[in-house]
């Protein structure tokens, strides 16, 4: 198992005292791109934890909890459940987790998540993977799925893919005008879509390694700081 990918661009940079945030990764897509499937080798292969929000929304329907009924009927229309039960689910789920790298998967999926996950936790995601498939094969593939989920006929489906394009959809382009998105072409078989993820999460694990350019940078500047403290003890600094 490659676990690395410590991508942590959510530390606080005040010096010692720096509080590490949780590494979060968005996985975006239509219904039915494969985005569970993918999740799955991710977590074997790089450590994360995995989260649902429509598993963790549908658990709360099982549940029998107090907003089941309202959540039930939202998903049956293919609607986007109001962010602040979403949120509360997720935050809940991981700081019960122990890890501090999740797969957020199907989340944010409308400007409002996107908001209100960055306002709640003070998270911004590492990355965005975005699983591009056409309409008609993810049509095919929920189709053929075979889970018992009630929102998994042609009626629900083609309003979930309406609400994808109308309200998840700005959200990835959102992300890829910020540099944020890895976009993955998921209409090929699952392994071929693997190869692929893999390649992204095991070049930001370059990334950040030793010798990479965000540890030499702060290496660089805690030397820097290091000769100024010798100097000042010393009573010759005078240019710095
Ligand atoms: N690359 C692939 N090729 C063919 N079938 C796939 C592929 N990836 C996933 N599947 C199958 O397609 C179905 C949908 O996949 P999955 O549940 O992972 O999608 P999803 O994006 O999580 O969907 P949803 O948004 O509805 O939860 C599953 O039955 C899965 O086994
Ligand atoms: N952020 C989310 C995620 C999911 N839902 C609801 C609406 C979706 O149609 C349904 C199923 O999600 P999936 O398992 O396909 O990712 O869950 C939501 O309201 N908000
Ligand atoms: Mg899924």
């Amino acid at each position: 198992m490659e676990t690395d990918v410590g991508v942590s661009t959510s530390e606080e940079a005040n010096g010692s005292a720096a509080k590490k945030k949780p590494t979060v990764v968005f996985v975006l897509g239509g219904p039915g791109s494969g985005k569970g499937t993918q999740c799955a080798y991710i977590v074997e292969h790089f450590g994360f934890t995995h989260f649902s929000a429509g598993d963790l929304l549908r658990g709360e329907i099982d549940s029998g909890s107090e907003n089941g009924l309202m959540i039930k009927s939202m998903m049956n229309e293919g609607k986007i459940v109001p962010s602040e039960v979403t949120v509360k689910l997720l935050q809940k789920a991981m700081e019960e987790s122990g890890n501090e790298k999740f797969l957020i998967d199907g989340f944010p999926r409308n400007d409002e998540n996107r908001a209100a996950f960055a306002a709640v936790t003070g998270i911004e995601p590492a990355f965005v993977l975005f699983f591009d498939c056409p309409e008609e094969e993810m049509e095919r593939r929920i189709l053929n799925r075979n889970q018992g989920r009630d929102d998994d006929n042609i009626e629900t489906i083609r309003k979930r893919f309406k609400v994808f394009l109308q309200s998840s959809l700005p959200v990835v382009q959102y992300y890829e005008s910020i540099g944020k998105v890895h976009k993955i072409d998921a209409a090929r078989p699952v392994e071929e879509v693997f190869e692929s993820v893999k390649a992204v999460f095991t070049s930001i694990n370059e990334k950040v390694k030793p010798h990479g350019r965000v540890q030499q940078k702060s290496t660089l500047l805690k030397l820097q700081l290091k000769w100024k403290m010798s100097f000042l003890r010393n009573g010759v600094c005078k240019g710095y």
